[in-house]
């Protein structure tokens, strides 16, 4: 066939794909949208290709977070402090492979930003080069503000993290709610505000009383994104790996599983073992590639002479 035929027949095909079929990544205007409108922004984490994928072909989902918890759920370190930049770089790497149509949030890891201006910068620009980035996500307030400047004037959307913030476990004490007192809950609304004000494009509420978070929600003007911060925030983020149940030890109180992916592949697992040790995995018709007897015969007659 001609080069201009296979062209015209391959437009043919592709022309009959509805135009609704056309994928489109979610910007931030999409989320904003959905903030104007008040429906809720539903945001998960990924931490790997497959579960970049679950989260990819999730139709409600709107928003994906590859989290530093990641150093956790998919690495088995005690917390987020031990997870290398270029370790979370490729995993994000990984995750992006996945994405077509959500918003990808990617979070800024410990030890990447905390030196110097510069450095944040080249680590969330680093992050940035990947493709399909969004916005990068900071922990902290205040002490933040000419790191998140310099991104915010690099045309870099800054995502602000207060409340619980994990990378400040050792200073907090643990992952313990915060803004619980009246000065807290004051702190909290007061670092809102200057997040707002020096430019981030979102906020996210960790751990903190679902009143406070409603109080600040109502009075800043960026999509507020919640975890154990109640139901009145613009969105909800959850971790993966405690919604599909694939974590391990104690759930904190926020966490809400919607399946037991840890117990269903322990059993699989077991199954699978019990099969190869009655011999009845791999079956010969199902799992086994044939080969011609006379075949076989001719290879037998020229191995016997080997
Ligand atoms: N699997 C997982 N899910 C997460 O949500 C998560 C991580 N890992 N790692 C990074 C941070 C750490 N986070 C955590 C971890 C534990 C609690 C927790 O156990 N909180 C207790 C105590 C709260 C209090 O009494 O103040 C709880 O019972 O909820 C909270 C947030 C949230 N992030
Ligand atoms: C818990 C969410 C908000 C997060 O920062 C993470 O997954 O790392
Ligand atoms: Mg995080």
């Amino acid at each position: 066939m001609s080069l201009g035929r296979q062209l015209a027949s391959a437009s043919r095909r592709y022309s009959s794909y509805p135009a609704s079929k056309t994928i489109r990544q979610n910007s931030l205007q999409d989320l904003y949208k959905l903030h104007k409108n008040k429906e809720p922004i539903t945001v998960i984490t990924a931490h790997d290709y497959i579960t970049g994928r679950f989260a990819e072909a999730s139709p409600g989902i709107d928003a994906i977070l590859v989290g530093d918890s990641l150093s956790m759920v998919a690495k088995g370190h005690p917390s987020t402090l031990e997870l290398d930049f270029d370790d979370f770089y490729h995993s994000t790497a990984s995750v992006l492979r996945a994405v077509r149509e959500k918003f990808v949030i990617v979070d800024m890891p410990f030890g990447s930003f905390e030196e110097s201006v510069e450095q944040c910068t080249r680590s969330a620009v680093k992050l940035m080069k990947l493709g399909k980035v969004g916005s990068v996500k900071i922990e902290g307030s205040y002490e933040m503000t000419d790191r998140i400047r310099s991104l915010t004037n690099a045309g870099i959307p800054v995502t602000g993290h207060i409340g619980l913030q994990p990378q400040k476990f050792n200073m907090l004490g643990g992952f313990k709610a915060q803004g619980r007192n009246a000065l807290g809950a004051l702190d909290i609304y007061k670092q809102a505000l200057h997040l707002q004000k020096i430019g981030c494009k979102m906020l996210l509420f960790e751990c903190i009383p679902e009143k406070v978070a409603a109080f600040i929600t109502d009075r800043v003007d960026v999509p507020t994104i919640g975890i154990g911060a109640g139901n009145s925030t613009s969105g909800q983020v959850l971790v993966m790996a405690d919604a599909l149940g694939m974590s391990d030890g104690k759930k904190a109180k926020f966490v809400k599983s919607y399946l037991d992916i840890n117990s269903l592949a322990v059993d699989a697992l077991t199954r699978y073992s019990a099969d190869v040790k009655s011999k009845s995995f791999p079956n010969s018709e199902l799992h086994t590639y044939p080969m011609k007897d006379e075949e076989f015969d001719e290879f037998e007659r020229m191995a016997k002479d080997l």
